[in-house]
């Protein structure tokens, strides 16, 4: 094939999906703009995978990801002995995303986490715990190992007779040592947990939950196999600088499709008006931190929020 036939293939492909990829330019609060990006160089020669990288990079996925993508259409193509540009990958076997062993995995947790609450402290915490919210994180960010400390066991403590699982952010050998229900992570910190941390986690039972933000980071989360991955960010956030853009409804709808042997938790910009949209997408969880955090009422926001989840479920 010569490179004016790739190029059809790839118009072909960017046509069929740039509605739902790149028909996200709505100028509201949760307006997603999917910025065209450069075709990374390509790392093989066949016609499906040269055409993927160049549509998927047009369609705003940055190098990583389209590579991983380009990679998803080769093996489709393959498998099915055609290039059906209307079918985009959503096989794990297509991302090489199938075969692990699941006596390697972290422990279960719930298929669906509900409402998940990100929250600064251990008295956020037990607050919402006691509202009803039923999973709950800390992600307290500070340098004082004592401090950190102190509010990993407060933390526990709060949740204690609630009913609510909590995870602890970032500190995960904090969260061994007071017994939490769960750890959760993100990429950088999956870099520096060595082999034995994992496995002194993994063995130990805590539930071990990963930051993703799109394709090539869920393959990397799906090597250790956690036990749930979150979706990230879904609409712009003002809570922290994210090195990603925001990924938008119609990507978290592909990563669902993808990922769903997954317990799987939507993050990032989320407002209670956007609720419906966000469950359409078949994820389990959705996880706030303002739209609890800087409510006037936090205990009201928490019923209404439940309300939405239980509406959508
Ligand atoms: C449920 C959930 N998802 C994603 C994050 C982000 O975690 P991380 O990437 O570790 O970033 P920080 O929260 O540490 O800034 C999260 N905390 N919870
Ligand atoms: C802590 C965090 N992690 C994200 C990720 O995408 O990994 S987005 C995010 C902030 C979520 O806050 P809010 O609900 O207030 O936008
Ligand atoms: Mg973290």
């Amino acid at each position: 094939m010569d490179s004016a036939e790739i190029q059809a293939l790839a118009q072909a492909l960017i046509h069929q999906h740039g509605a739902a990829f790149g028909a996200q330019l709505h100028h509201d609060a949760n307006s997603v703009e999917l910025t065209p990006q450069p075709v990374p160089p390509a790392l093989r020669g066949e016609p499906a995978y040269l055409a993927a990288l160049e549509a998927c990079s047009a369609l705003g996925f940055i190098a990583v990801d389209a590579e991983t993508l380009a990679q998803a259409w080769q093996r489709q193509s393959e498998r099915s002995n055609q290039f059906d540009v209307t079918h985009w990958p959503d096989e794990p076997r297509d991302f090489g995303l199938s075969g692990a062993d699941p006596a390697q995995a972290f422990a279960h947790c719930p298929r669906n986490l509900g409402l998940y609450g990100v929250l600064p402290t251990a008295e956020w915490v037990g607050r919402m715990a006691r509202a009803g919210v039923p999973t709950v994180q800390l992600r307290f960010k500070s340098d004082d190992k004592a401090a950190v400390a102190r509010e990993i066991k407060a933390a526990v403590d709060a949740v204690k007779d609630t009913g609510a699982h909590l995870f602890i952010n970032d500190h995960w050998q904090g969260a061994l040592d007071a017994g939490a229900y769960g750890i959760h992570v993100g990429q950088e910190d999956l870099d520096v947990i060595g082999h034995r941390d994992l496995e002194t986690i993994r063995t130990s039972g805590t539930r071990f939950g990963v930051s993703t933000h799109g394709y090539a980071e869920m393959v990397r989360a799906h090597a250790v196999q956690p036990s749930y991955i979150a979706l990230g960010a879904v609409f712009p956030t003002t809570l922290k600088k994210m090195a990603t853009a925001p990924q938008g409804l119609a990507r978290l709808a592909a990563y669902v499709r993808l990922m769903k042997q997954y317990p799987l938790v939507a993050i990032g910009g989320i407002s209670e008006d956007m609720f419906p949209a966000v469950r359409a997408t078949g994820v389990g969880s959705v996880a706030v931190v303002r739209a609890l955090v800087n409510a006037p009422d936090p205990e009201a926001a928490a019923k209404h929020l439940l309300e939405r989840m239980q509406a959508t479920a």
